[in-house]
């Protein structure tokens, strides 16, 4: 697995030189989701493509931004689904970003996952790896050098509440209200990557994409974007549900299919566990 890692820091050091130079406007693509891709949605992706061809352990990938499962090696043991710029309209903006990665064995579903990793493209550049535990490293002078590990308290103070607000379930929005109520403070970029890692470092709190009445499955992508913030919120002491169950229990029927989610420290996700099944049909 180590290889893995070597080629996403490769990869990271690469995507962070493309978005301090690299060309912001839309291509003539759409991606299987509907999104019109960035050139550099595209850019980041080849990246990492090249990269991984080179690792031998990698048996096949998938990309938020490509159709189809593309085979490495026959004898790779590993398959790695990955958002090469998830946020990339954040660029425009000068905001943070990421990439992130889900590596699984046997299949694409959140529980062969055996490890996750995400890059947010900030201020500065680091670089999060979850396998047993949640290890956080930062990019100084172009190595990753290891900080901390990263452990959710029991409750946090930060809430993140995704999505169209007028789309929103009723309960949905009086559990986040309450949430405010309770002493909570916004913390919303609009970008998964630093969101989460806001609430990671910063000890805990919620994050929450709901189903709405546009999109009842929500936005963010199983396979590219739940799972394996999922894995590594897990790993960090804290859970993440669709709502009513595990997010790694989720099933996937298409590679490229959505979920609810919920991020979050124990305190919260037990709140949304209670609001959901007694509210949602
Ligand atoms: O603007 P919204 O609806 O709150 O969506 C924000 C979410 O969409 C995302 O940008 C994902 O979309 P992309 O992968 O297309 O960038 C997440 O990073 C973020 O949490
Ligand atoms: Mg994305
Ligand atoms: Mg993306």
């Amino acid at each position: 697995m180590t290889e893995i890692f070597d080629a996403i820091k490769k990869s990271a050091i690469d995507i962070k030189n493309l978005i301090e130079t690299g060309d912001t406007s839309k291509s003539t693509n759409e991606n299987s989701t509907g999104d019109t891709q960035l050139k550099l949605d595209i850019a980041s992706d080849e990246i990492i493509e090249a990269i991984f061809k080179d690792v031998s352990c990698i048996k096949a990938i998938v990309s938020e931004e490509q159709e189809e499962i593309i085979s490495l090696n026959e004898n790779g043991k590993y398959l790695i689904a990955y958002d090469p710029l998830d946020g990339s309209s954040l660029v425009d903006v000068n905001l943070s970003v990421g990439s992130i990665f889900g590596i699984y064995e046997n299949d694409f579903t959140g529980n062969n996952l055996v490890a996750a990793a995400y890059v947010v493209y900030g201020p500065r550049v680091e670089l999060v790896i979850a396998t047993d535990d949640v290890k956080m490293y930062r990019l100084i002078n172009n190595e990753f050098k290891f900080m901390q590990e990263l452990k959710l308290n029991e409750k946090g103070k930060l809430n993140a509440p995704g999505s169209t607000q007028n789309c929103w379930a009723p309960f949905h929005k009086k559990m986040i209200d309450e949430i405010f109520e309770d002493g909570y403070r916004l913390r919303y970029s609009g970008g998964m990557v630093p969101d989460l890692h806001q609430i990671l470092l910063k000890g805990g709190g919620l994050f929450s994409y709901p189903g709405t009445t546009d999109r009842p499955k929500g936005k963010l992508r199983q396979l590219f974007e739940v799972f394996p913030f999922a894995y590594i919120y897990e790993k960090a002491n804290g859970q993440a549900i669709d709502g009513f169950k595990r997010a790694l229990e989720v099933e996937t029927t298409h590679i490229h299919d959505t979920t609810p989610c919920f991020f979050g420290s124990n305190e919260e996700i037990k709140k949304v566990l209670k609001v959901y099944k007694e509210n949602a049909k």
